[in-house]
């Protein structure tokens, strides 16, 4: 199903603008709304997942009105919250049977086919009897987008899942959702830029509530060739290159500090030009230099 968000905006009693004019079009797949903490990536999932309302604007799932049709919306949906919490007490097989029943499956036999199904499909089978208490983060988060798949939901939003994974649970994260991105229309929202990198499609960058840019991720980066240039500094000269250049990001390399500039030409100073990544995208993108595509969006 296809997601078409239009001039959606939302401001907070304390005058806060989370969203400004948010326009975006989801197609089937996976997509990563990327953005740094307090862009409005929370308040634009709560928006899609009818769990807030906003003060203008439209949202269509195909031809259902989101924010209108909220019933038929949450029949077809799945979702992982920020902060999803759980019942340490109980097993996993429990509370996934437990949010089983409150979705309407009250037939025993079929629900603990599902049940099991879902408990197989992201590798918790095993774990089914342990306490969610004694759970990894990573278990937690896999045991999130079982509860997210029940029902067969046709789009499902998942907010900064892999915070605070180690690498391993990541990459097993990562594979279940690109199985299950294969046929639904997945939102990842993140402040990782590997996550969107690694899985999605398509994306955008969002900052301040504003849709920055959008498109095919490899798009984006032949977008930025030839632009973006790097060399190593001592940490004592890196505020006169900011002075002079504009820095997107600087890193650490062996105690020495590797920046990344954007420069349109040859910016002097013995930078090497290199062939972009997502990040230097992102980067580029969030320090102001490279938002012109966000029209298309
Ligand atoms: N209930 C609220 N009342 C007032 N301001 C809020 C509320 N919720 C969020 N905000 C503010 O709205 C802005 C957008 O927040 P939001 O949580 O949507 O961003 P985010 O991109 O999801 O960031 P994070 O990754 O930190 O959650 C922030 O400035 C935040 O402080």
């Amino acid at each position: 199903m296809e997601l078409q968000i239009r001039n959606l905006s939302k401001t907070y009693a304390n005058g806060v603008v989370a969203l400004d004019r948010v326009s975006l079009s989801i197609p089937p797949g996976m997509f990563g709304l990327l953005g740094p903490n307090g862009a409005g990536k929370s308040t634009l999932m709560r928006i899609l997942a009818t769990l807030q309302e906003c003060d203008s604007g439209s949202v269509f799932l195909d031809d259902i009105d989101v924010l209108d049709e909220k019933d038929e919306v949450r029949r077809l949906l799945g979702y992982l919250p920020q902060d999803f919490g759980v019942y340490p007490k109980v097993t996993a097989y429990e509370l996934l049977d437990h949010f089983a029943q409150l979705k309407g499956l009250a037939q025993r036999h079929r629900r603990r086919e599902v049940v099991d199904a879902l408990l197989q499909q992201t590798n918790l089978f095993e774990v089914r009897n342990q306490k969610m208490g004694t759970f990894s983060g990573g278990m937690r988060q896999r045991f999130g987008i079982a509860q997210a798949l029940l029902g067969d939901p046709q789009l499902i939003i998942v907010d900064e899942p892999t915070a605070g994974l180690d690498p391993q649970e990541r990459v097993r994260f990562h594979n279940l959702l690109s199985d299950i991105g294969e046929d639904k229309t997945v939102i990842l929202s993140t402040h990782i830029v590997s996550d969107v990198a690694d899985l999605c499609a398509n994306m955008a960058i969002i900052n301040k509530g504003h849709v920055l840019l959008c498109g095919e991720p490899v798009r984006l980066i032949e977008g930025i060739e030839g632009k973006i240039w790097a060399r190593v500094v001592g940490k004592a000269d890196l505020p006169a290159f900011q002075k002079r250049h504009t820095v997107i990001s600087t890193r650490l390399l062996s105690g020495r500090t590797l920046i990344h500039v954007y420069a349109d030409r040859y910016p002097g100073d013995d930078f090497e030009p290199i062939h972009p990544t997502l990040e230097d995208v992102y980067f580029a993108t969030i320090a102001g230099r490279h938002n012109d595509m966000a029209g298309n969006c």
